[in-house]
C-alpha cells in the first residue's frame, strides 16, 4: 500500500500556505550559491571569464561616455552648421562603433560560457549531494519535497540562464553602477545647483538633476518592493504546478501499460486536467500580479524620458547650457535612472530568480535535514554469526511502532524464512538490514568480511546494455559472453542471447519474472555470501520458481539466505522462520530442506 504524501514545511511554503524563511536566511544560501563556483576546481576559468565580463563592463560604460560626448559635439555641430568638423565626426563614430561591435560580439560569449560551466558545477554539486547519503532515497521515504529532480533540471538551468540568471543580474549591476558613475559625470557638467533656504542659510547642492534622478529612483523602488510580493508567491506558486504536471505526465508514461490495462484513462486524465487546471491558476495569479508591476514600470520609462527636459530646458533657454548639453544631459538622466533603478527595472527578473533561489534553497534544507538515525547499523557479528539485531524496534517514519524485532541472530549458511501478513513490516526489516530504514531504536549487524546481496521484488536494471543488466553491479567487460549466454540458457532466456549487447529500455522491455530470473543470473555471478532476497519469485511459475530455489541450493551451498515470501511451498527451502505478526516477531525452526 502505498502512503499518502505528508506535506512538508517546504511544499506548504511553496503553494503560499507557510510564511517564507528569514530573508537573511535565503541571502545567505543564494550567496553560498553563488561563492561556491569561484573556489572549485575550475576556478581559474571562473575567475578568467569574471574578470574579463567585468572588464567588458567597464568598457561598455566608457564607450557610453565616448558615445555621449561624440553625440554632444554633434548635436553642437549641426547647430553651428559646422561641415568642416562632420568628417572627424564620421571617422570618430566609425572608431566608436568598432569598439561596440567588439563589445556587442564578446560580451554574451563570455557570460554564456561562464554561465553554462556554472550551471554545469552546480548541477554536478547538487547530483553529488542529493544522491550521497542515501538522501535521494530519504528525500523520497518522507516525501519532504515535490520534484528534486525537476528542481536539479530546471532550476539550476533558470539560475544559471545567460539572459536572466542571477550572475548576470550581478554582472549587469556592475556595469550599472560604472555606468551610473559616468553618466553622473556627464550630468555635473549640465546640471544646475539646487538651492534653498535652511534655518536662514541658502544651501547649494551640485548635480540637481542627479539629485532629482536620485529621489525619483528610491520612490519607484520602494512601490516596485510592495507591488512585487505578491509577484515572488504568485511565481513560487505557478513553478510548483508546473512541476507537478510534468512529473503526472512522466507517471502517464511510465505506467502506460497499467493505465490501459486497469481502463484507467479516465482517471488519469481526470488528474491531469486538475494539474492543467492548478497550471492555469496559479499562472493567472502570476499575469494579475504583473499589472501593478508593468504599470509601475511603464510609468517609470515614460516619466524618465520627460522629466530631464523639463529640468534642463530653463538652463537652454536662459543660455546656460547649449542645446547638444541638453540633448546629452537628457541621455545621460536617461541612462542613469535605469542605472540607479536598475532594480525597479529588473524586479521582476530578481523575483523570479529568488523563487527559483527559494526552490533549490528547499531542496538544500531537504538534502541537510537528516535525521540522526535511530537504528544503528553496521558491519561486525560474532564468530559464525552472519546477521544480528538487538533490541531492534522498527517505526514508522512518524514515529509509531511497525514492528519489534528484538534480539535475532542468523548462523552463517542458515536459510530464514521471513513471514507475515501483508504490511506487517517484511521489506522495512530488509531495508533496516540494509541501513536504509532509520526508524526505530536498537542495532543491526552483517558480518564483516561477508559480500552481501539484496535482491528486491522489482529488480533494479541500470540505463545499458542486457548484459550489463546482468553484470551489475560489475562491469560486462567482467565476464565472458559465453558465460553469460550459457546463463541465459539456463534460464530459459536463450532467445535474448543474441540482444545481449543491445542498447534498449530492458527494463520496461522485460517481463517481471523474466526480470527475476535476470537476477538469479546476478545472484549466480556474484556468489555473495549473504543473499537477502524480497519476494524474488513471485512472479515466476511455479515450474520456473522450483528451479530457481534449485540453482540456489546447488549453486550457492553454504551461503546464508533470508528470504521474504508468501508461498507457503516456498517454505521447504528454508531451515528457520521469523513470523510478523501484531507487531512482534517470533524465530521457529523448521523442517530440514531437501
Ligand atoms: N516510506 C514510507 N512511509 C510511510 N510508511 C511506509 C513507508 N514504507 C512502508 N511504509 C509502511 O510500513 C508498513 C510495512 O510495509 P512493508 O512494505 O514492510 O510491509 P510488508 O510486510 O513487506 O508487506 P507486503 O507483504 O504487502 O509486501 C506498511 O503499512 C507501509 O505502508
Amino acid at each position: 500500500m502505498l502512503p499518502q504524501p505528508v506535506p512538508t514545511g517546504e511544499s506548504r511554503r511553496e503553494t503560499g500556505l507557510a510564511r517564507p524563511q528569514p530573508a537573511a536566511e535565503r541571502w545567505r544560501h543564494a550567496f553560498g550559491l553563488l561563492r561556491d563556483y569561484w573556489t572549485s576546481k575550475d576556478w581559474k576559468f571562473a575567475w578568467g571569464a569574471l574578470i574579463v565580463l567585468m572588464a567588458f563592463q567597464f568598457a561598455g560604460a566608457w564607450l557610453f561616455v565616448m558615445m555621449n560626448r561624440w553625440q554632444q559635439r554633434f548635436f553642437d555641430g549641426i547647430e553651428n552648421r559646422d561641415v568642416a568638423g562632420f568628417a572627424s565626426l564620421l571617422t570618430a563614430f566609425i572608431g566608436i562603433l568598432a569598439l561596440q561591435m567588439v563589445f556587442v560580439v564578446f560580451e554574451p560569449y563570455v557570460r554564456r560560457m561562464l554561465c553554462l560551466r556554472w550551471r554545469i558545477h552546480l548541477t554536478e554539486t547538487y547530483l553529488n549531494r542529493w544522491l550521497s547519503r542515501n538522501r535521494y532515497a530519504e528525500i523520497e521515504r518522507l516525501r519532504m519535497i515535490d520534484n528534486p529532480d525537476q528542481r536539479i533540471a530546471d532550476d539550476i538551468r533558470f539560475v544559471a540562464d545567460p539572459d536572466a540568471g542571477a550572475l548576470t543580474i550581478l554582472t549587469s549591476l556592475v556595469y550599472s553602477l560604472v555606468s551610473a558613475a559616468s553618466s553622473i559625470m556627464i550630468l555635473l557638467e549640465t546640471s544646475a545647483p539646487i538651492r534653498f533656504a535652511l534655518f536662514g542659510r541658502e544651501v547649494s547642492i551640485p548635480g540637481g538633476t542627479i539629485v532629482y534622478a536620485t529621489l525619483y529612483v528610491l520612490v519607484s523602488s520602494v512601490v516596485m518592493v510592495l507591488l512585487g510580493k505578491p509577484y515572488i508567491r504568485a511565481m513560487m506558486g505557478w513553478q510548483h504546478r508546473e512541476a507537478d504536471l510534468r512529473s503526472n505526465l512522466i507517471h502517464v508514461r511510465r505506467n502506460a501499460p497499467q493505465i490501459g490495462l486497469a481502463d484507467a484513462v479516465p482517471t488519469e486524465r481526470f488528474s491531469l486536467r486538475i494539474a492543467v487546471q492548478n497550471v492555469y491558476l496559479t499562472s493567472r495569479s502570476v499575469i494579475r500580479s504583473m499589472i501593478g508591476l508593468n504599470a509601475a514600470n511603464g510609468l517609470y520609462d515614460r516619466l524618465g524620458s520627460i522629466i530631464p527636459l523639463f529640468i534642463l530646458v530653463p538652463r537652454y533657454f536662459a543660455g546656460a547650457i547649449t542645446f547638444g548639453q541638453v540633448m546629452g544631459g537628457r541621455d545621460a538622466f536617461q541612462q542613469l535612472v535605469p542605472q540607479l533603478g536598475f532594480f525597479v527595472h529588473l524586479y521582476p527578473r530578481v523575483a523570479t530568480q529568488i523563487s527559483y533561489l527559494n526552490r533549490l534553497k528547499a531542496l538544500d534544507d531537504a538534502i541537510a535535514h537528516e535525521r540522526p538515525a535511530g537504528i544503528s547499523a553496521g558491519a561486525g557479528t560474532a564468530a559464525g554469526i552472519a546477521v544480528a539485531t538487538q533490541g531492534l524496534v522498527i517505526r514508522r517514519p512518524h514515529g509509531e511502532p511497525l514492528v519489534e524485532i528484538g534480539d535475532w541472530q542468523v548462523r552463517q549458511g542458515e536459510r530464514w524464512v521471513i513471514r507475515g501478513p501483508s504490511g506487517a513490516g517484511k521489506s522495512t526489516l530488509l531495508r533496516a538490514l540494509a541501513g536504509l530504514w532509520p526508524d526505530g531504536t536498537g542495532q543491526v549487524a552483517l558480518a564483516d568480511s561477508s559480500t552481501t546481496m539484496f535482491v528486491p521484488q522489482r529488480l533494479y536494471l541500470p540505463l545499458g546494455t542486457l548484459k550489463a543488466a546482468i553484470c551489475f553491479p560489475d562491469a560486462p567487460e567482467d565476464h565472458d559472453d559465453a558465460v553469460i549466454a550459457a546463463l541465459l540458457d539456463t534460464m530459459y532466456l536463450s532467445h535474448l542471447a543474441d540482444d545481449m549487447h543491445a542498447l534498449r529500455m530492458w527494463s520496461e522491455e522485460l517481463s517481471p519474472g523474466e526480470q527475476q530470473r535476470i537476477a538469479l543470473m546476478r545472484i549466480l555471478l556474484q556468489k555473495p555470501d549473504l543473499l537477502i532476497l524480497d519476494e524474488a519469485t513471485s512472479a515466476l511459475d511455479p515450474a520456473n520458481t522450483q528451479h530457481f530455489h534449485d540453482l540456489l541450493g546447488r549453486h550457492l551451498a553454504g551461503v546464508t539466505i533470508i528470504s521474504v515470501v508468501h508461498d507457503e511451498r516456498l517454505h521447504a527451502y528454508h531451515d528457520h522462520a521469523l513470523v510478523i505478526a501484531d507487531g512482534r516477531a517470533l524465530a521457529v525452526p523448521l523442517e530440514p530442506h531437501a
